[in-house]
């Protein structure tokens, strides 16, 4: 078995006798994206390296332009992410997006694309905007014009669960003051990267046959029946009252009587950038191989709304703390995005209320939201099954044959920070947005790229750069006594996140 690389002239992270890498996963003071990535560093001439998990042989990608040609050309080499959850013992988590495959896949990133448009990202913006400014003048009137420290993750995720309620499902939730109110207990446990869930993920990604031997599940048993039973009643109530409202729950109900389908909006183009990390939008066939098309059910719909639950909070969470952490640790950086907000408010009717367009529209705001999804990418690593033996040429010349079944890594951490497309990579310097030219783009890929990047970058960005806008109009964020300078990981994490916390001092600004 372990000589499956050797046979095929490709360089290989030597495995230990049974484990394969498995044994670093679990044994090293690593985090699992790093240990994933050990290939990248210690082969740099190849586009590609092999690994193996257990006895499983399975490929990291080197060179972003040959991810960018698996995810776009030949995107039906390598159709779907690794993972076998089961619709048996995980049936939201495997029917959301990012775990589906196949035509299941297909329909449901055809259906749900059409509710993530420009048009309707910003008919969405006045939800997030409203639940944010609502919070902020909470903590404003928390902070009784004195400095308050605070740990940011824990306030982010506030934050962000409340405005995903309210733009998933129309509930209006107020997480900072009904600390134990359902939604958040729930949404914290959906979204749970780190103890058993995050192991469990972890397990579902790097052994995938393992965990479907093992016929384990993620998501707890209490998560499924909430949202399952929270998303019904919500479609229930809608269609006896005829509620409209620019939300998810809205948009995936007009999904499903297909009156989304074909709408063409002409707003969107001018809409469709949040900022220059803004992931591409392609048209995906929605109809499976016999020319049909799936039926949206009710369990679909959930599964939908859950997923932006899973993948999106702790994602922007962890986007808005490390800005957070930049900020405060670069009080220039901060007094310079600090006048851009001040500068957008003096053209705000009410002086307050940022909208859609105002956000894309800051220049430096984007620069700072573009180097932290850099420095720190919030989602260091995805993958794909290779779904069709697929044949390339390596730098030298040899030709390598990636064979149907084997996983394939993605290393977008490794991309982020190798020196060779981001010179002194560790360095957080949003001036390298200035001019975006300059930028390798196939390197910079913080929301993945091709037909299954994320289809949530419009939203992240928006809701970060709305939180942002709103914080920073509020009060100056500084480190706080409990802050550890730099910055240390937690390396046990599924996610990214900080060993100690984000402890900074919020200083009111009475402006
Ligand atoms: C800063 C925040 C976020 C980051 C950095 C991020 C990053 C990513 C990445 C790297 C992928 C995998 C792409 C690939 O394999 O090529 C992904 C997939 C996905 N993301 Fe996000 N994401 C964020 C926020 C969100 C939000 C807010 C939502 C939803 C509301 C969301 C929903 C999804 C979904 C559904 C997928 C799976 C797409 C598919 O398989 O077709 N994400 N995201």
């Amino acid at each position: 078995t372990y000589d499956y690389f050797e046979k095929r002239n490709v360089p290989f992270v030597k495995p230990v006798p049974f484990f394969g890498q498995v044994w670093a996963f679990f044994s090293q003071e690593k985090h699992a994206v790093d240990v994933a990535s050990e290939g990248y560093y210690l082969f740099p001439n190849t586009r590609i390296s092999g690994l193996f998990t257990l006895r499983t042989p399975a490929y990291l990608v080197h060179d972003p332009v040959l991810y960018k040609q698996m995810a776009i050309t030949d995107f039906d080499h390598f159709a779907d992410h690794v993972s076998e959850i089961s619709i048996e013992h995980d049936p939201i988590l495997a029917r959301s997006l990012f775990f589906t495959k196949g035509a299941r896949w297909r329909h449901h990133r055809a259906g749900l694309s059409q509710a993530f448009t420009g048009s309707k990202m910003r008919n969405m913006f006045s939800l997030l905007s409203k639940s944010a400014s609502e919070a902020m003048q909470r903590l404003v009137v928390f902070s009784r014009a004195e400095p308050i420290s605070m740990e940011l993750r824990d306030l982010y995720s506030r934050l962000g669960n409340d405005a995903m309620s309210s733009i998933s499902f129309g509930v209006e939730v107020d997480s900072l003051t009904d600390r134990d109110n359902e939604f958040f207990l729930k949404g914290k446990r959906l979204a749970k990267v780190d103890g058993l869930p995050g192991l469990k993920l972890l397990i579902s990604t790097i052994m995938p046959g393992l965990f479907k031997f093992l016929r384990l599940s993620v998501l707890y048993q209490d998560v499924n029946e909430f949202y399952l039973d929270a998303v019904s009643t919500n479609i229930r109530y809608r269609e006896r009252n005829a509620l409209k409202r620019p939300d998810f729950i809205h948009l995936l109900l007009q999904v499903r009587k297909n009156e989304l389908n074909g709408e063409q909006n002409e707003d969107d183009a001018p809409l469709a950038s949040a900022g220059f990390s803004t992931a591409e939008t392609h048209t995906v066939d929605g109809t499976d191989d016999a020319g049909e098309k799936l039926e949206w059910r009710d369990i679909d719909i959930t599964a939908a709304a859950a997923s932006f639950f899973f993948g999106g909070i702790e994602t922007t969470t962890t986007l808005l703390c490390f800005a957070s952490y930049e900020l405060a640790v670069n009080p220039s950086i901060q007094a310079r995005l600090r006048a851009e907000i001040d500068a957008a408010r003096n053209e705000l009717d009410d002086g307050i209320t940022p909208t859609y367009e105002v956000l894309q529209r800051m220049k430096f705001m984007d620069m700072v939201v573009s180097e932290t999804l850099r420095r720190w990418a919030p989602f260091g690593s995805t993958n794909r099954r290779c779904t069709k033996d697929y044949t390339f040429t390596n730098y030298d010349g040899t030709q390598i044959t990636i064979e149907k079944g084997l996983n394939v890594s993605i290393p977008l951490k490794a991309f982020h920070l190798d020196e060779k497309y981001f010179p002194d990579p560790l360095r957080f310097d949003p001036e390298r947005f200035s001019d975006l030219t300059q930028i390798k783009q196939d390197a910079y890929v913080p929301f993945g790229t091709g037909l299954r990047n994320c289809i949530g970058s419009r939203l992240a960005l928006m809701q970060a750069k709305c939180f942002l806008f709103y914080m920073l109009s509020n009060f100056a964020i500084e480190p706080g006594p409990k802050l550890t300078i730099p910055i240390v990981l937690d390396e046990t994490s599924a996610g990214l996140n900080a060993k100690h916390g984000f402890w900074m001092t919020l200083v009111p600004r009475n402006v």
